[in-house]
């Protein structure tokens, strides 16, 4: 037998794997004998992993009773979705971070949690299996790239750099490595205890036509969701200019499972508010997307906007199944008539073509095959730009039934079939002054767009200024409180502990005396930059006013709070700033206070830290002082620190 690369090196132990908690839930779960009270006392032991699924089983309760202890939420969730749940957390803990160079994390957890938390969303629709479990599956979706980018980090930053589609990117990994992602998303979704008939879809989401899998099968199903749920998380993560031609395709794909545009819509702009939710508390970084009707409104007309041109050709979108008839309608318009005409044979095409190509003029069948022209018509006047394609729908025959359906359905006119070229010519010349108008119409609203993106862009920047600090380029007073104010409702929510240091230069006076107000300025922009390379990623450093700062630190006890204190004020010692040539030499007093159940708001906190400032000055400054159950200590300073 054979063994694989990615098999060697799980036998090595070098696989991406869960590990600590996680590990633990997976060995107890592995017994038959397992219990919901043993898996809950072990993820009691993980606050931050208690907190995550306390999170899930209220949102999977969908409005019952709200879960509050963790063994309710075990209960609620199942022990495999648990299972399933811990292990994908202990891997986007475990590699927020990573070697490969030319590897983007953080885009790569931001578009497999959008994946999962959109096939979530999907599975609520077509039940296949528990839309927690795609949850974590979608998560892991594409685990085997991160795991290429851990254990070859420069020979796959070589891959990637060179910014290929699916297959050519499959075939340079086995050229440069022997193997490809897909054979490690498979071998650590096995390891993970992923049932085959879960893992072996996620597997081949990525390449749908090699998968096999019979029409209709419980296996096609879920790929084809995944599939959706792909497209919806690379659509959610597209530069704003690709994503446009993106959305066209995902509302067809969003029909198969029998969505319209509006049901879809909704399941997206769903999937994208629980994508930013689960980015805080899974601390990836999501985008801020316009909600889904806005991404079908008319894409962004080219930098110099056209003249309108009364000569230009109609652009005629011809839908039709049948194909001789459709050639010599086509004959027609272009030649006859000089317009520009492109075609489709099926109403899935049309409505992809008429949502990628925005022709001026649709004529549509009304009996085209796999999706008829009133079904296609409504899906595109659920979009604000496909208002705006003037549909002129084929019918079979005058009957006054049919024709009614098609207007309702919101054809701007029809034509009776076998077509009559006089009746045509007269439809097309209607067609041609409704686009002169709307040319007309577009370039007045082009205009106004413009101006409201300017003056978009300047209140950003007035809002930017009214919460920047000039000198330091640090947030000012009001918006640290504010980054306070929003800690502290994260922490209410989450149940994490939150710790407030007040920051403050000593004798600060005597440096403006000494070294005049320019020194003074120079050493407040250097202790600002220090402190931001001292604080963590995700901790706030604000200018609270003259020589003091503000340090929000999430997550913090007072333990982990200590120690930020410590290492600032050992920053702040190791890089004095400069100022004329001279060596400027400076120190900092800190006080600190944690959250405690007794304080009623953020202000209380900012108050307790304030009084742990003043006793470190009073005691005779370059201290730190914890602020603690109404007591205020003096904790060793760095520099005598055990
Ligand atoms: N250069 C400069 N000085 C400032 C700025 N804002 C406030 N100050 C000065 O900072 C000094 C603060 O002095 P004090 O409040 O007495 O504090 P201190 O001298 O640091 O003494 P301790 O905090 O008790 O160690 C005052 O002289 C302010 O004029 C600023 O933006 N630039």
């Amino acid at each position: 037998m054979t063994t694989t690369k990615a098999e060697q090196l799980r036998i090595a132990g070098q696989l991406p794997s869960p590990k600590g908690v996680a590990l633990a839930i997976m060995e107890v779960c592995s017994r038959d004998d397992a219990t919901l009270e043993e898996v809950a006392r072990i993820v009691q032991t993980d606050p931050a992993l208690s907190s995550r699924l306390l999170r899930k089983a209220n949102a999977a309760g969908q409005g019952g009773r709200a879960v509050a202890s963790v063994k309710d939420a075990v209960m609620r969730l199942g022990m495999n979705t648990v299972r399933l749940l811990a292990m994908s957390f202990s891997l986007v803990d475990q590699h927020a971070c990573g070697p490969c160079p030319a590897f983007d994390y953080g885009a790569f957890w931001s578009h497999s949690l959008l994946l999962g938390v959109s096939a979530q969303e999907l599975c609520k629709v077509v039940r296949v299996t528990t839309p927690d479990d795609l949850f974590a599956c979608g998560l892991l979706a594409r685990i085997g790239e991160l795991a290429l980018a851990t254990i070859y980090p420069q020979e796959y930053a070589g891959v990637l750099q060179q910014k290929l589609s699916t297959e050519a990117l499959l075939e340079a990994e086995r050229q440069a490595l022997h193997t490809d992602h897909l054979e490690f998303t498979a071998v650590i979704l096995e390891d993970c205890g992923i049932p085959k008939a879960l893992a072996e879809p996620v597997v081949f989401h990525e390449r749908p036509e090699a998968s096999g899998f019979r029409e209709g099968s419980r296996p096609y199903q879920l790929l084809q969701l995944l599939v959706l749920a792909r497209r919806m998380a690379d659509l959610g993560c597209a530069p704003e200019a690709e994503r446009h031609a993106k959305v066209g395709e995902l509302m067809r794909m969003g029909g198969q499972i029998g969505l319209d545009a509006q049901a879809f819509g909704a399941l997206f702009d769903g999937a994208v508010a629980q994508w930013h939710s689960w980015g805080e508390l899974l601390r990836i970084p999501t985008e801020t997307l316009p909600d889904f009707e806005r991404l079908t409104e008319t894409p962004p007309q080219p930098a110099t906007p056209a003249t309108p041109d009364a000569q230009a050709p109609l652009h005629v979108l011809v839908a039709m199944g049948d194909a001789r008839a459709r050639a010599a309608i086509v004959a027609t318009l272009s030649h006859d008539l000089g317009c520009h005409v492109t075609q489709a044979g099926t109403g899935g095409e049309a409505l992809t073509r008429a949502l990628q190509e925005t022709p001026d003029v649709l004529m549509l069948e009304r009996l085209l095959p796999e999706m008829d022209g009133v079904e296609v018509c409504r899906a595109l006047r659920a979009t604000e730009w496909g208002r705006s394609i003037y549909v002129i729908m084929m019918v079979e025959s005058d009957d006054p039934d049919r024709v009614e359906e098609a207007l309702e359905a919101g054809a701007d006119d029809y034509l009776p079939q076998p077509l009559h070229d006089r009746l045509l010519h007269a439809r097309i010349r209607a067609a041609r002054h409704h686009q002169q108008l709307r040319t007309a119409w577009r370039d007045d609203r082009a205009q106004l767009r413009q101006f409201m993106a300017e003056l978009a862009l300047s209140n950003r920047r007035l809002e930017h200024a009214a919460m920047t600090d000039l000198l330091t380029g640090l947030p000012n007073r009001r918006a640290g409180l504010q980054a306070l104010e929003q800690a502290w409702s994260a922490s209410t929510r989450t149940g994490q502990p939150l710790a407030a240091l007040m920051i403050d230069i000593d004798h600060f006076k005597s440096i403006n005396d000494r070294y005049g107000h320019a020194g003074g300025d120079v050493v407040l922009q250097s202790v600002a930059k220090t402190l931001l390379s001292a604080a963590r990623r995700h901790d706030t450093v604000c200018r609270l006013g003259g020589e003091e700062f503000l340090l929000v630190c999430h997550d913090a006890d007072l333990r982990a709070a200590i120690l930020a204190a410590r290492r600032v004020q050992q920053t702040v010692r190791s890089h004095p700033p400069q100022f004329d040539g001279k060596t400027v030499p400076i120190s900092v007093s800190i006080g600190i206070a944690v959250r405690e159940p007794q304080m009623a708001d953020a202000d209380a906190l900012i108050r307790a830290a304030d009084q742990a400032l003043y006793a470190a000055k009073h005691d005779g400054r370059d201290r730190i002082f914890v602020s603690a159950a109404g007591k205020v200590l003096g904790v060793p300073s760095a520099h005598n620190a055990p």
